[in-house]
């Protein structure tokens, strides 16, 4: 097989730095998870023009569109404690969860295009409620290099190295309600 059959042969390539983990949390830590998201003063949040409204909490730290900086945000709630031990756990050693990011889509909800900001480092995302496809894209030449995460309740990623830094991810309108925590370690000032 010449070498350009064999590229199309393969599946694309997960992009480099990107892990994946089922079933990080059980049932019922995920329906506690899902009370406690649902049960917070979440405020719409508009990223793209054309995209419906997700709605988020911030704690820790909060980017501020406006003033175009990082604040500093409500403590991150004791509630939380417990999945950010398994957090750091899964992140290995010398990783410290300082920011998070509590998200709730509606069905036909999705997310555009984006990085996250380069104030923080590494993203680690916990899928609640529903599924997802959580893609990736990177240019490569005049096209897109792609690849699609399908992101199962009760899973976790991790972004990190290429995959956070080179390829920019989107989630495209969910069919069912999705919640979603973020988790982020920051760069260092
Ligand atoms: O809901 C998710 O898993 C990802 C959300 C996201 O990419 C972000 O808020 O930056
Ligand atoms: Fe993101």
């Amino acid at each position: 097989m010449s070498e350009q059959l064999a590229l199309f042969a393969n599946k694309p390539a997960s992009p480099e730095g990107l892990r994946y983990a089922a079933d990080f949390v059980s049932p019922e830590v995920e329906r506690e998870l899902i009370a406690r998201i649902a049960a917070l003063p979440l405020q719409p949040f508009q990223f793209g023009q054309y995209e419906g409204k997700r709605r988020v909490a911030s704690f820790g730290f909060r980017y501020d569109y406006s003033l175009r900086r990082m604040q500093e945000a409500n403590p991150i709630p004791e509630w939380l404690n417990p999945t950010i031990t398994e957090v750091e756990a899964f992140g290995g050693p010398a990783t410290r969860i300082r920011q998070i990011l509590c998200t709730e889509y509606d069905t036909g909800v999705g997310i555009g295009w984006h990085r996250d900001k380069p104030q923080y480092d590494r993203v680690f995302g916990l899928s609640l409620g529903s599924a997802c496809k959580f893609r990736f894209r990177r240019p490569a030449g005049e096209k897109w290099q792609r690849f699609t995460l399908n992101a199962e309740p009760r899973s976790i990623y991790m972004m990190s190295g290429p995959s956070r830094k080179e390829w920019e991810h989107s989630i495209p309108s969910v069919e069912a309600p999705r919640y979603s925590i973020t988790f982020r370690t920051m760069v260092d000032q």
